[in-house]
């Protein structure tokens, strides 16, 4: 591909990912499995250039007045790149797959941005730190006074993250297969089996991956799963499994062994689970889909597992390095509504514990109206009263998680964010069903 015709890609893509509902990750993955004629260096120049212009999105607006694709394209050409007018020219020619040639005003505005730095002083502080101005005030009240650094951090780039899959092999093992393939991992945060990659892979087409000897996921995510204890023999939930990340984890924590029951309410996010676990070889987890026909099935399963997992929909906003793109989806609207859903699944999932069991609430969010809101909610409520909570510290030990564990004795809840853990943001709290009373 020539330079310009990434940069045609690239607003392709760009427009693709403002269009449809689903993360940018995922849009991102979908366009270059239908362009499978691109080479590695054009993948990773149109992916790199697109993911650049979601994660300088409100400070590219603040310069081109909100502009279009194409606008803000060629503002970070001028801005981040430092190109000039001739050099733009070779770049949209028109010719072949190349962008049009630029028009008279967009000559203009490159030539008005030319020199300029791309954080002039005089730019508002949401637009500098890419954080929706309503979110500003809910940030900065509740993130402590280091708010600045966590947003700065959501808005980095996130290495990818895999897990060394137990049932087949440990991490040592994991990594020699992947160096096999000509793949670097070095160890990643907090978590025995996290390796990570920070160079661009194809991981899909190496047999480390294939045979299901490592897993796509990020190593607080792996933390809030380790923290779930769940061993071989139990009996154990996992309420909204989506498309198993989790679920994996479980397995491997359980050796194949005991009951593990994988729940969503989208059917088609548990068919990626189940095509997952097969290459896992993870053979003791039944799947099964949430809807209006399970209330009574679900009534039936009450007390009856050592461990559920509530993996709750959130905002998300521990993962924004992910999907930069995100935190623009995002409304007060969808904080309500979410806080309802996390309040009503909380309470759904909590009959399922046995007594003696736990419950364990985990968001990929840093908003406490998400997370210590929503707990502090559960627990006094009528579904909550028999649950008290079980502080991190004994939880990382029941785990066998050998890092130091990140909070102090007392906390009752984890909160992992990128800058502070080099992890995405993610929040964990387990909660205790009171046992029965010995006579
Ligand atoms: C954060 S995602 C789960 C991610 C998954 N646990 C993983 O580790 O890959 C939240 C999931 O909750 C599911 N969900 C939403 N409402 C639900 C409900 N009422 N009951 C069960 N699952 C629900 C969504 O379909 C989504 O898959």
């Amino acid at each position: 591909m020539t330079p310009g015709s990434r940069l045609s890609a690239a607003l392709d893509l760009l427009v693709e990912i403002a269009e449809s509902p689903r993360p940018a990750d995922a849009v991102v993955q979908g366009f270059l499995r239908a362009r499978r004629y691109m080479g590695g260096g054009d993948r990773r120049a149109v992916t790199s250039r697109v993911y650049g212009l979601l994660r300088r999105h409100a400070r590219l607006g603040w310069w081109t007045g909100d502009g279009s694709a194409r606008e803000r394209l060629l503002a970070d050409l001028v801005l981040t790149d430092g190109l000039d007018g001739a050099a733009l020219k070779t770049l949209f020619t028109g010719k072949g797959h190349d962008p049009a040639p630029l028009s008279a005003d967009e000559r203009a505005l490159a030539a008005r941005l030319r020199g300029q730095p791309l954080e002039p002083p005089e730019m508002p502080e949401a637009a500098r730190l890419e954080l929706p101005a309503w979110l500003e005030p809910l940030f900065e009240g509740s993130l402590g006074k280091d708010w600045r650094d966590v947003v700065a951090a959501l808005n980095g780039e996130a290495p990818l993250d895999l897990r060394a899959n137990a049932l087949k092999t440990d991490r040592e093992g994991a990594r020699a297969a992947l160096a096999d393939a000509g793949i670097d991992a070095v160890d990643g945060p907090l978590a025995p089996l996290a390796l990570r990659v920070w160079e661009r892979v194809n991981l899909a087409a190496t047999p480390a991956f294939r045979d299901g000897l490592v897993e796509v996921q990020d190593a607080a995510s792996q933390v809030a799963a380790a923290l779930v204890c769940a061993a071989p023999g139990m009996a154990v939930c996992d309420f909204c499994a989506g498309a198993g990340g989790k679920t994996l984890a479980l397995a491997g924590a359980m050796g194949n062994g005991g009951r593990l029951l994988a729940l969503d309410v989208s059917a088609a996010r548990l068919e990626r689970a189940r095509v997952r676990l097969r290459r896992a070889g993870a053979h003791n987890a039944t799947l099964r889909a949430l809807d209006e026909a399970s209330r009574k099935w679900l009534k039936r399963q009450a007390g009856g597992f050592d461990r559920v997992l509530v993996d709750a929909p959130c905002t998300g906003t521990g993962a924004w390095r992910r999907n930069p793109d995100a935190r623009w989806r995002l409304s007060a609207d969808d904080l309500s509504r979410l806080a309802v859903e996390q309040d009503a699944i909380l309470a759904r999932a909590a009959r399922l514990v046995k007594p003696g069991g736990r419950l364990v609430y985990v968001t990929c969010s840093l908003l406490p109206t998400e997370n210590e809101d929503r707990v502090a909610a559960f627990l006094g409520g009528e579904a909550g009263t028999a649950f008290t909570p079980v502080p991190i510290a004994r939880a990382w030990t029941d785990a066998g998680l050998t890092a130091p564990c990140p909070v102090p004795e007392s906390a009752t809840a984890l909160r992992l964010s990128p800058d502070r853990h080099d992890t995405d943001g993610f929040f964990v709290a387990v909660l205790e069903r009171a046992a029965p009373a010995l006579t």
